[in-house]
C-alpha cells in the first residue's frame, strides 16, 4: 500500500526489441526479490506491454508474477503496434516508444511520478518512421517547455568488478543479493562526471552551435544541479576547448578566445568554479579530476569515450535543467544482447537507484548528503 512518503519511480522499458524490457525486469528482480529488499520505500510503474514483458521475464528466468506480488510494481500496459522479434526493429513500433514516454514525462509533470527512469530506445528507428527525433534529452526538453537543458553522465571507474559480480548473480531470485547499486562509500569527489555543451547534432554543426550564452546557462544548470543533486557545496568545473590544444592561442580555431573565455569569465563573476579551456587530449588525468566534481566538454564524443571506457555499463545518464528528474542507462538498445538474458542491469539499477536519491532529496532537501555516483 502506497503511503504519502513512498517515492514513486516510473520506468519506461524503451525500445521493445532491444535490451530494455529485460534489463528492467532483471534490476527489479535483483532489487525487489531479495531480502531485505533495495528501496522499501519506493514503488514502480513499469511503462510496456504486458504480454512482451511476460515473454522476456520466461526468457531471462524472472518471475514476473513474484515481482507484481512485491505489491511494489504497478504494469501501464501500452500496446505493441507489431509483434516484436528481439533484436530485430520495426519502426511500426515507434510510437509505441514514444508513447511510453509521454505517458511517463505527463505523469511526472503531474507529480504522480516523482521522478522517471528511461531504458534505452534505438533513435534511428523512430526516425526512419518519419519521426524526427534525436534522443530523450532533446524530446524531453521540448515535452516539458523547458528552454535548455544539459546532458550529463557520472560514473564510478571502480566500479566494473563489481558488475561483473552481478551478472552471474541476477536471475536467481535467492535471497542473497550480491550487489548493492547505491555506493554509499563513495563521496562525491572520488566521481566521474562528464556534462555536454552540444548533444545529438552532426560533427559539423558542433562549432556553429556553440555560443558564449550557451554555455553560460549550460554552467549555470551544472552548478545548481550539482550543488542540489549531488550535495557538493561549491562545484568546480573543468571545461574542455573545442580545438586541438584549446586552440594553441588562437593558431587552430578561435573558439576558445571568442566563445569559450568569455563564458568562463561570465560565471566566475557569478561565483561559479568554472576553470578552462583546458586541451581535452589532456585533462582526463587524475592531476585534473582529482580536484574536479564534473567536466564540460563541448561535444558527445569528445567526453563520453573517455567516461565510457573509466565506467561503461555501470555509470548513468542524468538530464539536467528539467522540471522533473530524468536519469537513465550510459549504454544503448544492445540489439545483438536482447532476448539472451546476458545484457548486465548494473547501469539500470544505478540509473534507478539516482533517481531515487534525486527524488527523496528533493522531497527531503535536508537529508542531502550527496548523491553517491
Ligand atoms: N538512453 C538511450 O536511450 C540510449 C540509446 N542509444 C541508442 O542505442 C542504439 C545502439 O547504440 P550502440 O552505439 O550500438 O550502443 P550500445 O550501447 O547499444 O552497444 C554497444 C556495445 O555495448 C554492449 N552493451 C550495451 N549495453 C550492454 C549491457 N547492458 N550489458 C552488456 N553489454 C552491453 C552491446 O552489446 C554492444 O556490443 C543507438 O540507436 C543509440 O542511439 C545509445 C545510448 C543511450
Ligand atoms: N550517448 C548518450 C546518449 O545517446 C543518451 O541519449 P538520450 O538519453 O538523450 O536518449
Amino acid at each position: 500500500m502506497h503511503t504519502d512518503a513512498a517515492l514513486k519511480i516510473a520506468i519506461t522499458t524503451g525500445e521493445p526489441a532491444g535490451v530494455g524490457p529485460e534489463l528492467t525486469l532483471l534490476a527489479l528482480a535483483h532489487a525487489l526479490l531479495v531480502e531485505p529488499p533495495i528501496w522499501p520505500d519506493v514503488y514502480f510503474t513499469v511503462l510496456g506491454d504486458s504480454p512482451l514483458l511476460e515473454m522476456r521475464a520466461k526468457v531471462v528466468g524472472v518471475d514476473w508474477l513474484a515481482l507484481l506480488a512485491t505489491g511494489r510494481i504497478a504494469l501501464r500496459h501500452e500496446a505493441l503496434s507489431a509483434p516484436v522479434t528481439a533484436g530485430q526493429l520495426n519502426a511500426a513500433n515507434s510510437r509505441y516508444v514514444l508513447a511510453l514516454l509521454d505517458v511517463a514525462i505527463a505523469g511526472a509533470l503531474a507529480k504522480s511520478f516523482d521522478a522517471i527512469v528511461t531504458a534505452p530506445l534505438q533513435k534511428s528507428v523512430i526516425n526512419e518512421a518519419g519521426i524526427p527525433f534525436t534522443g530523450h534529452t532533446e524530446y524531453l526538453a521540448v515535452r516539458t517547455g523547458t528552454e535548455q537543458v544539459v546532458m550529463m553522465l557520472a560514473g564510478q571507474p571502480n566500479a566494473r568488478a563489481e558488475s561483473a559480480a552481478l551478472t552471474t548473480s541476477i536471475t536467481s531470485t535467492s535471497t542473497q543479493h550480491r550487489y548493492h547499486p547505491f555506493k554509499s562509500s563513495c563521496r562525491p569527489g572520488q566521481a566521474f562526471r562528464v556534462a555536454l555543451a552540444t548533444t545529438h547534432l552532426p560533427l559539423k554543426e558542433v562549432a556553429a552551435a556553440l555560443t558564449t550564452d550557451k554555455l553560460i546557462s549550460t554552467l549555470r544548470i551544472m552548478d545548481a544541479h550539482l550543488r542540489r543533486d549531488f550535495g557538493i557545496k561549491k562545484p568546480r568545473i573543468l571545461v574542455t576547448g573545442l580545438n586541438p590544444h584549446a586552440g594553441e592561442q588562437g593558431h587552430l580555431g578561435r573558439e576558445e578566445i571568442e566563445i569559450i573565455i568569455p563564458a568562463l569569465e561570465y560565471v566566475q563573476g557569478l561565483g561559479i568554479d568554472a576553470r578552462g579551456p583546458y586541451p581535452a587530449d589532456t585533462l582526463f588525468q587524475p592531476r585534473y579530476l582529482d580536484q574536479a566534481d564534473c567536466v564540460l566538454a563541448m561535444y558527445h564524443d569528445q567526453g563520453l569515450p573517455v567516461l565510457k571506457y573509466a565506467t561503461f555499463g555501470t555509470g548513468i545518464n542524468v538530464t539536467l535543467g528539467l522540471p522533473i528528474i530524468r536519469t537513465s542507462v550510459d549504454h544503448g538498445t544492445a540489439l545483438d544482447l536482447a532476448g539472451t538474458g546476458r545484457a548486465d542491469p548494473a547501469s539500470l539499477l544505478e540509473a534507478i537507484d539516482a533517481a531515487v536519491t534525486m527524488a527523496r532529496y528533493r522531497r527531503f532537501p535536508e537529508s542531502n548528503l550527496g548523491i553517491s555516483v
